[in-house]
């Protein structure tokens, strides 16, 4: 049951050793890796086992959860998909202004020429005032098309997010991801949004950036129709590339697809230097990615069609899910930090990229509403 479940990870908790929660998108399924002692593993060629959980900049290694114990439990989402209130945060004028300038500076910098888009963010910082194993039961039943997770390590901290986003997917050679940009809040009643030109180009940038780097590195490379997907409240512009990777790249295609346009930017040098410079904080694992590494996975797969009952034999699959931390936010004693960003190209207008961060900002803020 998933109150066991989650009984077992506030009792490792207690303890001050590494686990994680998470359900993957659309599967109503609770996950759980449970590391034995509280050592920081690191993730050096892709070739370990377990659980990712990797910051922004590679200057520090990608933190390993070795899954000593695994477990799964179905669980019911709610037909009726929770809508919690919208969460009113003070906002705060200063930081308003100064995101402002901020996305004012990054337009001049796109228009000397410099960059063509640059993924710019903040962070909000709330009191927590309900316990933070509700909050993640809430996450799981509000977002059940996101990946949610839960995850802690005590030499790291305690992070949880429902992202919309795939890094990569892999099944054998075979892999999935995806380009994700634009967003629009959900209007009552509204099918489908209508995209401008602004955030078509955006996403387009994304997708032929993803695409070049897949030319070298990968074979049947498909890439899908732009298609929108409903991510909570929010709208997203998303084309999936799916192909085959070649053998012994795995590291070399993780590490050329983070971080993408999507929440770096466009070259990816000088976005991530302006980031730097600009930001005036340190991301650390938002905008980082996490996710299964190398797991097993049994198929039954039929020798002989004609006699399928008893040609059936057993094959073994190496399966990787990593998504992207977005609308997440970290635990710190009473309070959490809350990280949310939006992309700046040349026609943004800094307003409304401001007003998009207070949007996202909502699917975290949501959960937290008392
Ligand atoms: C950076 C974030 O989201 C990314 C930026 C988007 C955009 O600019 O429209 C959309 C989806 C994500 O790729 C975030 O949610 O914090």
């Amino acid at each position: 049951m998933v109150a066991d479940l989650i009984a077992r990870a506030k009792i490792q908790l207690k303890k001050e050793l590494p686990f994680v929660l998470y359900s993957k998108p659309k599967e109503a399924v609770l996950n759980a890796v449970f590391q034995a002692d509280n050592t920081l593993h690191e993730v050096v060629d892709y070739t370990e086992q377990g659980f990712v959980f990797a910051p922004f900049l590679d200057r520090k290694s990608p933190v390993l959860l070795k899954a000593d114990e695994v477990s799964k439990v179905t669980f019911e989402v709610p037909l009726q998909q929770a809508t919690a209130p919208i969460q009113e945060v003070s906002s705060n004028p200063d930081e308003e202004q100064r995101y402002i300038e901020l996305v004012q500076k990054a337009i001049l910098e796109i228009q000397s020429g410099n960059c063509k888009k640059i993924v710019l963010s903040r962070t909000i910082h709330v009191s927590l005032d309900k316990p933070i194993f509700v909050v993640f039961k809430e996450l799981l039943n509000t977002y059940s098309n996101a990946f949610c997770y839960l995850w802690y390590h005590p030499k790291v901290g305690l992070w949880l997010g429902a992202t919309p986003e795939i890094l990569v997917k892999t099944s054998g050679l075979n892999f999935t991801t995806m380009s994700l940009a634009g967003t629009q809040n959900k209007e009552a009643g509204q099918e489908r949004p209508d995209w401008s030109s602004k955030e078509l180009r955006e996403q387009q940038y994304v997708t032929d950036y993803i695409a070049g780097i897949l030319a070298h590195r990968a074979t049947d490379v498909l890439v899908n129709d732009v298609e929108t997907i409903s991510a909570g409240h929010l709208w997203h512009l998303r084309s999936k590339i799916t192909g085959r990777f070649y053998k012994g790249m795995f590291k070399d295609l993780i590490t050329a697809l983070h971080p993408t346009p999507a929440v770096c930017g466009l070259p990816l040098g000088g976005s991530r230097r302006f980031i730097l410079e600009n930001e005036n904080y340190q991301r650390t694992y938002y905008t980082g990615f996490l996710g299964e590494l190398n797991f097993k996975k049994e198929t039954a797969r039929n020798r002989n069609r004609k006699n399928q009952e008893n040609s059936a034999y057993r094959s073994v699959v190496t399966t990787s899910e990593l998504f992207v931390n977005l609308r997440c936010m970290q635990k710190v004693k009473d309070s959490v930090i809350i990280y949310v960003g939006g992309g700046i190209t040349a026609d943004s207008e800094p307003r409304s990229e401001w007003s998009e961060t207070e949007s996202k900002a909502q699917t975290m803020l949501r959960l937290l509403a008392t």
